[in-house]
């Protein structure tokens, strides 16, 4: 039954009679099946012992529990470890062991106390908590219910509406603001904070504090009827806001459940309702993600070298455009002092100007104070030379995507910053080789590609040549882990990974058009399918000129898969380039609110006779699965060659970069684990047939057709990597 044998708990009774149960299981005292079998023995042992009078519940080394062992989660889908009964660990011992036993318990909480950790605190009959410490139940995030007695208890100790916003966003409070809601009873400093919770404990046993089983308050929870009302606003928004997701509106009516039939047919619902959604693909993909995003700072032959990062103490950003404004706007809140450089007064102060916009917007949003505000922004300064970037650790050019411009750019870098500065640039298509051409300094080039707006978007692919050093590589890695956003190292190549990979997305879109599907029909597919948007609505977002662009950087690189439409150009020529000009595939109004445009069909009538082709009249009844294959298929393909040419190390990495770079749903587990769940003998099927009417366009990679020949899944690693890292 053993998921993670070094999981513990500990017991130390004190001359006081307070016992101390201790959670232990590095790195976040998770609770595997071993710790909750051990806190068991421990509590029962607490509650024979005559020298008991009370109990403390703590976790080691600052951190009270961070929930569920999630590694154990794929043990139990996959059958390999026996799920405990359901009502086991929330009936059984947390609700008739712990919250109905003779002797009163306090949770002392430090660091964090998330999912099944805060269950375990609720059912001890009192909380103290250090300031700093995070609570919540994030377990909707990963697919699942709270099930160990959140769903009841949360909404007994903080109200309907406040325990439902915590629930369904997945996102903990802080210690003071638990202590406001009536989730903690008292805030204390990590020193004390044992103290108080052994002397609160037997306060309450002496009759001094309240004994408080949280499974029977009813002084938060609203009347049957107000709370239906609550339950009725709250399901409809999460049915809008995340129409393809089940486990959210199962939480609503689990709550429903215990507030209408009580807390004990609640208890028995969410942990039947638990296990059901546990096996569930949405619970399996995003567990998946979890764990890829914390797999991709992890790469092998580099970070397994014993390499410390250096310590970076000032960076230079060249360009303050929309790129360059907003990866300063990060470095900077993540307190690295920045100097912003451009040409010329007018765009500096552009570019400024953006840095303050963009801190501003935080201000309005009440997430920074006025105060720090200027505090942030005095680490920036302008600059118009390169005279003040004779002291920086790290260059990140941000300029426009011009080779030649780009060259001179790091020639003149490698003259003007120290020998140990790493020069990066934020290229998004660029081959790193050819913008490091003139200069003699490759081992320290490197691509921080950043995606827009740089200071909102999670993901930094961060690009490695063969001649990149590994001390640049972890030195990148640590800047992103400070600024907070999630790398991914790929090798160099037209487009890198994400945009590479997603190249042939608006490729197909603009193939179906042309054959005769209907632009709006694709874009509302693709949304159903949970895009945040369609391609087409996609293309008027960037601008018709950046699409031309990168597009015809693919046609110069792949020109036996790029299919060649004049519909975007032949728009652009009659000034529709989208959004910024208020019309592109769609037109707009002042409240960017996108409407359908039957003009365009003139447009498509015209690259539809460039291309010589004829409308097919399947195309014009596909159904939204056809299309969402038909745009993703090749997206899938792409993907394989990136794999198979070693650009990305593991196919986790690209499920990471499409979710986090592209807005991929990550309840699909990533643009590969999804592509496993259809089977690459499917998958070649579909392309073959497709490239046999459309052309080379769908042809399955060789890396595709060798894993549906043998039946075997995409993602499985590589066994000859041609590596190109
Ligand atoms: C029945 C119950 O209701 C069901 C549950 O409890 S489900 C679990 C609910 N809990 C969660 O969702 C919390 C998930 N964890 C997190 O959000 C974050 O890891 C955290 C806030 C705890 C810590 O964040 P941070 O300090 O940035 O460290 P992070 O890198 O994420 O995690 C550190 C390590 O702990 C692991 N870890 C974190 N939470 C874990 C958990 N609940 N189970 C197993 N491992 C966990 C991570 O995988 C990572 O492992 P690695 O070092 O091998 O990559």
């Amino acid at each position: 039954m053993s998921s993670n044998p070094k999981g513990r708990t500990t017991m130390e009774v004190g001359a006081d009679g307070v016992a101390i149960i201790t959670l232990i299981n590095p790195p976040v005292n998770s609770l595997s099946l071993d710790v909750l079998q051990s806190f068991k023995r421990s509590y029962d042992q607490a509650l024979q012992r005559d020298d008991v009078k009370a109990i403390v519940v703590t976790g080691a080394k600052g951190k009270f529990s961070g929930g569920f062992d999630i590694t154990a989660f794929g043990g139990f889908q996959g059958g390999k470890i026996p799920a405990p009964k359901p009502g086991f660990i929330s009936v059984e011992i947390l609700t008739d062991t712990l919250e109905a036993a003779r002797k009163p318990s306090v949770a002392a909480i430090d660091g964090l106390a998330l999912g099944g950790g805060l269950e375990v605190a609720m059912a001890c009959h009192a909380r103290i908590s250090t300031s700093n410490a995070q609570l919540g139940l994030p377990e909707l995030q990963l697919g699942v219910i709270p099930g160990f007695g959140g769903t009841q208890r949360l909404p007994r100790l903080v109200g309907l509406s406040k325990s439902l916003e915590m629930m369904l966003t997945s996102k903990p409070v802080k210690g003071e603001e638990a202590h406001n809601l009536g989730l903690v009873d008292a805030i204390v400093s990590p020193g004390e904070l044992i103290h108080t919770a052994r002397r609160w404990a037997l306060d309450i046993l002496e009759g001094k504090r309240p004994w408080v089983p949280s499974l029977y308050k009813t002084d938060k929870i609203e009347p049957l009827g107000e709370a239906r009302e609550i339950l009725k606003f709250v399901r409809a928004q999460a049915r809008k806001q995340a129409p393809n997701l089940e486990h959210p509106l199962v939480c609503i009516d689990v709550v429903e459940l215990g507030i209408a039939s009580g807390p004990h047919a609640g208890l028995w619902k969410e942990a039947e309702a638990f296990q059901g959604l546990l096996r569930s693909d949405t619970c399996k993909s995003l567990v998946h993600i979890f764990f890829a995003q914390r797999g991709t700072s992890r790469v092998p032959g580099i970070t397994d070298q014993g390499l410390v990062p250096r310590q970076i103490k000032k960076v230079a950003i060249l360009g303050g455009g929309l790129m360059g404004s907003g990866i300063a706007t990060a470095l900077i809140l993540s307190n690295y002092p920045v100097v912003l450089k451009e040409v010329n007064e007018k765009f500096l102060q552009g570019g400024l100007d953006r840095v303050r916009a963009n801190l501003q917007s935080r201000v309005k949003k009440g997430k920074m104070t006025r105060e720090k505000l200027e505090k942030t922004l005095s680490l920036l300064k302008g600059a118009l030379d390169y005279e003040s970037f004779r002291d920086v650790d790290m260059v990140i050019e941000a300029v426009i995507e011009n080779v030649s411009l780009k060259q001179q750019i790091f020639a003149d870098l490698e003259k003007y910053c120290p020998p140990h500065c790493i020069l990066a640039s934020n290229t998004s298509t660029i081959d790193l080789n050819l913008i490091g051409e003139k200069t003699k300094s490759q081992d320290r080039i490197i691509g921080a590609h950043f995606f827009s707006p740089a200071h909102v978007m999670p993901l930094l692919e961060i690009v490695r040549t063969e001649k990149t050093s590994p001390q640049v590589i972890v030195d990148l890695l640590d800047v992103g882990k400070k600024i907070k956003k999630t790398p991914v190292v790929v090798g160099n190549c037209t487009g890198f990974a994400v945009n590479r990979m997603f190249f042939p997305y608006t490729q197909a879109a603009l193939l179906l058009v042309e054959r005769g599907a209907d632009v709006y029909q694709i874009d509302r597919a693709i949304t159903k399918f949970g895009m945040p948007m369609g391609p087409f609505r996609l293309c008027d977002l960037v601008g018709f000129g950046v699409a031309i662009a990168t597009g015809s950087q693919y046609v110069q690189n792949f020109p036996e898969r790029t299919y060649k439409s004049m519909l975007i150009p032949l728009m652009q020529e009659d000034k529709r380039a989208g959004e910024s000009t208020r019309k592109g595939f769609y037109v707009y109004n002042g409240k960017r609110k996108a409407n359908p445009d039957p003009e365009i069909k003139k447009y498509i009538q015209k690259a539809r006779e460039i291309s010589g082709v004829n409308v097919d009249p399947k195309m014009m009844k596909l159904s939204d699965k056809d299309i969402v294959e038909m745009l993703f298929l090749p997206v899938v393909n792409e993907a394989c060659r990136v794999f198979a040419e070693g650009i990305a190390v593991k196919a986790a990495d690209l499920d990471i970069a499409a979710v986090m770079g592209m807005g991929y749903p990550p309840y699909r587990g990533g643009i590969m684990f999804w592509a496993d769940s259809l089977g690459s003998k499917y998958i070649y099927s579909r392309l073959e047939e497709w490239s046999k009417t459309y052309g080379g366009f769908f042809k399955p990679c060789a890396y595709l057709a060798e894993r549906a020949a043998k039946g075997a899944p995409l993602s499985s690693p590589m066994e000859q990597t041609k590596s190109r890292l």
